[in-house]
């Protein structure tokens, strides 16, 4: 099998894959041609991915920034296209022992296509011809991943097609599972995208329900938070929509939302929000406050080593109409806000990201083990320093969005080895109702990114 891994371990200031060359195909239609171009465009865009370790969506946005000749259905097929290769690649990796790198990735592209039931049916044939596949038509609408990895293995028997393989061996050494039913559900979920979610602050949920609907944005509430809504897994032109530029509306993944939750804020607290980058977690704590009270005194300081996100946030909260979020830059080890002084204390630690892999299919294939090995001792430095400003009888978590307990589990316990004024405390953890001390928010348990939150307690 290629490794495609070996490809991407160094960063490369090299031009991205040169273009490829169809002149030996004859297109005759409209659609074999925009097909082949499409194929150029694809494979382009991907090997600037892999080769220089660029994150997908920040590549496609500067292709279609620089290139606007693209409607809106050529930009579809690219982008879904690209990211489904992302999502397929631990399989579709295989094929790279073709001979010719431009039939190799037809084969590639029309097997993707398949995978991922694509509706672009006359590109699609397009590249199935020109691959030279000619059986291979009986795809059928796949629910399953499992029913997936069974047609490959029926269609190509000179491989052999697992579950476990789409994401990166590296994973299972730092994010162990024993139990392959658990397996199989995890992979399944990141092997698909998550729906958009949001919270509302300073409305009622089903108003903002009933606006998005109007509007044709399949919005709906969920189980577990009241002010939490789904906006289904369709693209939102946010700036077009005026609950989002009154504020009344936050883009927050609802695994992300079970960390604020867990914050248990009173209206009254004082809160410092130590890694806010954009400020996601504490505009929602500072919601939380005013839902218990309209007259909530509580405030938040966030801090960031980088300055844009805290911008970012003061435009957010500026939105929001929330005054009682300040920042302070953290700028270096002293601590840019009084030592035991907050109610509480949130350190939601920068990481290997893994929990967002759904929606960033492409970081399973740019990232390496390095990605989680190189994390736990800057998490525990972060943590370490940031418990200084909890005052005693306060509250201080962590969270992470990594689903590796060497960044989440450890990075704790070490921290309560050096730090005997600290207990962890129960929490429930609201998808599944577990009371324990420590959660791992799971992607599969209510189609969210994973995430990571422990909440402890200084004594008095
Ligand atoms: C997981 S992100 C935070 C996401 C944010 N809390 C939210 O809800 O949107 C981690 C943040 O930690 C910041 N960071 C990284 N190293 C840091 C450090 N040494 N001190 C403070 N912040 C740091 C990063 O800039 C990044 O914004």
């Amino acid at each position: 099998m290629v490794d495609a891994l070996n490809t991407s371990q160094t960063r490369s200031t090299e031009p991205s894959a040169d273009a490829l060359s169809f002149d030996n195909l004859q297109a005759d239609t409209p659609a074999q041609k925009r097909a082949l171009s499409y194929a150029n465009t694809i494979y382009q865009l991907f090997h600037q991915v892999m080769d220089k370790q660029q994150p997908a969506d920040r590549v496609v946005g500067e292709y279609f920034r620089v290139n606007k000749k693209h409607g809106s259905k050529d930009r579809r097929v690219i982008r879904e296209s690209l990211f489904a290769l992302f999502r397929w690649w631990g399989w579709l990796r295989k094929f790279d022992s073709q001979s010719e790198i431009e039939q190799t990735w037809l084969i590639q592209l029309t097997i993707n296509a398949r995978l991922e039931s694509h509706p672009w049916s006359e590109f699609i044939s397009a590249w199935e011809t020109f691959a030279g596949l000619v059986s291979i038509n009986s795809a059928p609408e796949f629910s399953h991943i499992s029913q997936r990895a069974t047609w490959l293995n029926e269609q190509f028997s000179e491989h052999c097609f697992t579950t476990d393989e789409l994401v990166p061996d590296w994973f299972w050494e730092v994010c162990p599972s024993e139990n392959s039913e658990q397996r199989l559900a995890l992979v399944e979920s990141l092997s698909s995208r998550p729906p958009i979610w949001g919270r509302v602050q300073n409305i009622d949920l089903d108003d903002a329900i009933q606006s998005l609907q109007k509007l044709d944005i399949p919005a709906k509430g969920c189980e577990f938070f009241s002010d939490s809504i789904n906006l289904g897994n369709k693209n939102i032109n946010l700036n077009g929509l005026s609950l989002y530029k009154e504020g009344e509306l936050e883009i927050q993944d609802l695994g992300s939302q079970v960390v604020g939750q867990l914050c248990q804020p009173r209206a009254d607290d004082n809160w410092w929000d130590t890694c806010s980058g954009a400020g996601g977690k504490s505009l929602q704590i500072r919601s939380l406050m005013l839902q218990q009270s309209q007259e909530a005194q509580g405030s938040i300081i966030a801090s960031d080593i980088r300055r844009k996100p805290l911008e970012e946030l003061a435009k957010r909260a500026k939105r929001a109409g929330f005054k009682k979020i300040t920042t302070s830059p953290w700028k270096s080890d002293e601590l840019p806000v009084p030592h035991a002084h907050f109610d509480g204390v949130l350190v939601d630690a920068p990481c290997s990201c893994t929990g967002t892999w759904r929606r960033n299919p492409d970081m399973r294939w740019i990232d390496t083990i390095d990605t989680v090995l190189d994390k736990p001792s800057l998490q525990l430095d972060i943590l370490t320093r940031s418990s200084k400003a909890v005052k005693a009888g306060a509250t201080l978590v962590y969270a992470t969005c990594s689903l590796s307990p060497l960044e989440n589990e450890e990075v704790v316990k070490a921290f309560l080895a050096q730090h005997s004024d600290f207990s962890l405390e129960i929490t429930t953890h609201p998808f599944t109702g577990a009371k324990d001390t420590m959660h791992t928010v799971v992607p599969y348990q209510a189609d969210t990114d994973g995430m990571f939150v422990a909440r402890m307690l200084k004594r008095s």
